[in-house]
């Protein structure tokens, strides 16, 4: 069987697909995939590190204002499917899975025009733009929130999870706190911007690096690749930060993950699907810069079930910041409480509902 999958741009796009991807090679070593992405995109660095073929076209996503580049788009868009079927015509797909980003919208567009069977991924609680303009063509709909099946075709949606959810269980290995330069059996957070890193919680974390060092819990602090050599030049001049660790990107997370004891950052899909897999608490800062404020409204799933507690930019100070996070990580009780409640949210077994409903619709 030949599998094209798609999705992009950022890792929230990227790691579902490849979680569905290992799955499936787990079960039909045999099964062909190819990944369609754009150069651009975070997935021209990940996926080719996975050894899965990649090919790539280009694309831009529409402007919410009037503007010359919407026209471009659009013509870019069709450039998009003609350049998928032509990729369609060669590898001869039996099924075509789209996750999210722009880079969906000419492929999986073209798979439909084309009668090839297609699924698309939804991550989040709104929906993104492409995927409610290709709901109208494709199969099926995988949601991970019941809240956005309104917002599908009822006999398209279907809930199956996000796959990273089942990718990061059972992955709990020793020595990864060592691995960066931190000691095994203390209390500790990671703290992580998304895939990209995010300035706003850069700047937050920073201020409080001098009063994170006094802390009896460690750190792990991602700073997103392209904010690290400025987040080094500031952390120098805080002097000792033996219980903190600074890297750009983590890049089997999975592993990371399972060592921690509490999770900070934005409010995207995926990562909180990891979180409440394995059931760790939170502090969300959701990202205030996405299409409908999409990541408060999936913070707010987990803060109305107990296993997170919220922080809005706008408001982010280092004192709130410390305040916080020293409310989890020096209460071992209300870690506790927020863990089994994060944990209640958490499908497991995502990546086989997935995969099933992909084998359904091949058959
Ligand atoms: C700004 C933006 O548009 N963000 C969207 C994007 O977020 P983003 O790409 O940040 O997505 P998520 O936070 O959902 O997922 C990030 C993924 O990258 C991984 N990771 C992260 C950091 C790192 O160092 N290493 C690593 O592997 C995480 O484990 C996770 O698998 O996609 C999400 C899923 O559709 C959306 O909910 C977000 O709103």
């Amino acid at each position: 069987m030949k599998i094209v999958v798609t999705g992009g741009g950022t890792g929230g796009h990227i790691y579902p697909a490849l979680a569905l991807i290992r799955t499936i090679k787990q079960q039909y070593p045999e099964t062909e995939f190819i990944y369609i992405g754009t150069k651009n995109g975070l997935e021209a660095d990940i996926v080719p590190r996975e050894n899965i073929p990649f090919e790539s076209i280009h694309i831009t996503g529409f402007r919410r204002s009037l503007s010359f580049e919407n026209v471009k788009t659009i013509f870019r868009f069709l450039k998009g499917v003609k350049d998928s079927k032509n990729i369609f015509k060669k590898v001869k797909p039996d099924i075509v899975i789209g996750t999210g980003g722009y880079v969906c919208g000419p492929v999986v567009y073209a798979a439909a025009k084309k009668k090839i069977p297609t699924i698309i991924h939804e991550q989040n609680s709104v929906p993104g733009l492409t995927n409610k303009f290709l709901s109208r063509y494709v199969d099926k709909v995988a949601v991970c929130f019941e809240e956005v099946k309104e917002f599908f075709p009822k006999n398209k949606v279907i809930l199956t999870g996000n796959p990273r959810a089942s990718e990061v269980m059972g992955e709990r290995k020793p020595g990864v706190l060592k691995s960066l330069g931190l000691k095994e059996g203390i209390p500790t957070v990671l703290i992580t911007g998304g895939s990209r890193g995010a300035r706003p919680i850069n700047d937050a974390v920073i201020k409080s690096l001098s009063g994170l060092s006094k802390r009896s819990y460690q750190v792990i602090y991602v700073t997103g690749q392209v904010h690290y050599d400025n987040v080094m030049e500031e952390a120098k001049l805080v002097g000792t930060l033996s219980n903190i660790s600074i890297v750009p990107f983590i890049h089997e997370m999975q592993k990371v993950l399972s060592s921690v004891d509490v999770v900070v950052g934005r409010a995207g899909a995926t990562s909180l699907a990891e979180i409440t897999a394995l059931g760790i608490p939170s502090i969300l800062i959701p990202s205030p810069y996405v299409t409908n404020n999409h990541q408060e409204k999936n913070a707010e799933t987990l803060v109305e079930h107990g296993a997170a507690l919220m922080l809005l930019e706008k408001e982010l100070s280092s004192k709130q910041f410390l305040d916080c996070l020293d409310s989890i990580m020096l209460n071992d009780e209300k870690r506790k409480t927020m863990g089994d409640c994060s944990r209640k949210l958490g499908m497991r077994d995502a990546s086989n509902r997935l995969s099933d409903l992909m084998f359904q619709l091949v058959k």
